[in-house]
């Protein structure tokens, strides 16, 4: 087969930077970010896809700072609803499907069990809220759509709760954590490797309806913030790296100017039955991101 060609937006993101790391052989891939390609601009995402020619689109550019959206609820609305609306529309004006990354912030969070794909969505925020519309606007625009909705998304690089958990554990010997509040956290580079196979997938299965819709996607088993950073810490002590003792808090402990949902838990099934590419387990990820973080300090 002929190599697969792939545009992805946002190339400074977790997700992106993951997916440049891990690009296999047989793909072409082309990572654009600002100020080359702004989601928000139509016409330059035209142009960026007539350039490239791409067969598939990748949309993990976002909005994703939870806190501040609550004040900046324009900005995140203009690229997490119409910036990914713009992709999906491109997209579908070249005749191509996009694969767009969502979050497990579209829940309330108030059910007790795992979340699957049909259940009520009910954002607590105006990140998830706007993520939702985002949804709403890709499913709209471009039938061949595919929505992954992953969670606690952790890297070596980029912003997220692991190196902001090894960075405090280099300055205090105890961090605070909430312990109620649960989900699972996903390691991007196994995000990378399940882009790239649903990428064969649904370019090998063009004309199939079954990989088209929403898919929950995220680290196998799950925890709370506390077990997450307690899982860093006991692997960055075995490898002699800076740790920190973790006291459990509550979420009213922690007062955040976005709320978030206690139960962020999603059921990864039907994922794993369309696409045949169930996600490693979260800790394994952590184990990947300490080594990964020893490897820069050497
Ligand atoms: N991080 C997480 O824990 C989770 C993330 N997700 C979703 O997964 C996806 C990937 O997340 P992640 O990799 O962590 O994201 P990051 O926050 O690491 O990166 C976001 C990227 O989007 C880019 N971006 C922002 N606005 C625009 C714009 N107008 N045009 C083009 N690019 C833009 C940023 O570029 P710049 O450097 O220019 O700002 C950056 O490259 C997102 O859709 C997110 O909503 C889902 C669940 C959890
Ligand atoms: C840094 C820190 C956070 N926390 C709490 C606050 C919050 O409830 C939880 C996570 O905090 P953060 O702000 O790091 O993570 P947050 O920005 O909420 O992470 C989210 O990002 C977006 C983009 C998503 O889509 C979500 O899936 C999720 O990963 O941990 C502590 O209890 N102690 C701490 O020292």
């Amino acid at each position: 087969m002929a190599a697969k060609r792939v545009l992805v937006t946002g190339n400074t993101g977790q997700v992106a930077q993951a997916m440049m790391a891990a690009k296999p052989e047989n793909v072409e891939l082309s990572c654009l970010g600002r100020p080359d390609l702004d989601i928000t601009d139509f016409d330059g995402l035209r142009r960026a896809i007539s350039v490239f020619r791409p067969d598939v689109i990748v949309n993990p550019a976002a909005y994703t700072a939870v806190d501040r959206a609550e004040t900046e609820s324009s900005l995140a609305y203009l690229v997490n609803r119409d910036g990914a609306g713009n992709v999906a529309r491109a997209a579908a004006a070249a005749g191509i499907p996009i694969i767009h990354l969502s979050t497990d912030y579209v829940f309330s969070g108030d059910a007790p069990d795992p979340y699957v794909e049909t259940d009520a969505v009910g954002p607590r925020s105006v990140y998830g809220a706007s993520k939702l519309a985002g949804e709403d606007y890709v499913a709209f625009y471009n039938a061949r759509h595919v929505i992954l909705r992953t969670a606690w998304v952790f890297a070596p690089w980029g912003n997220n709760f692991a190196r902001t958990m090894m960075r405090l554990a280099g300055d205090r010997e105890t961090v605070n954590v909430v312990a109620d509040q649960f989900g699972s956290p996903t390691y991007a580079p196994h995000i990378a490797a399940a882009i790239y196979a649903v990428t064969t997938h649904i370019l090998e299965n063009h004309e199939a309806d079954q990989w088209r819709g929403v898919f929950h996607m995220t680290g196998t088993g799950d925890t709370n913030w506390a077990g997450f950073a307690r899982e860093i810490f006991s692997e960055s002590s075995k490898l002699g790296l800076q740790s920190a003792n973790v006291q459990d808090i509550t979420t009213a402990d922690y007062p955040t100017p976005a709320k978030r949902p206690a139960n962020s838990r999603l059921s990864n099934r039907k994922f794993s039955d369309v696409f045949g590419h169930p996600l490693p387990e979260w800790k394994s990820g952590v184990h990947q991101f300490i080594e990964a973080v020893q490897r820069a300090l050497i």
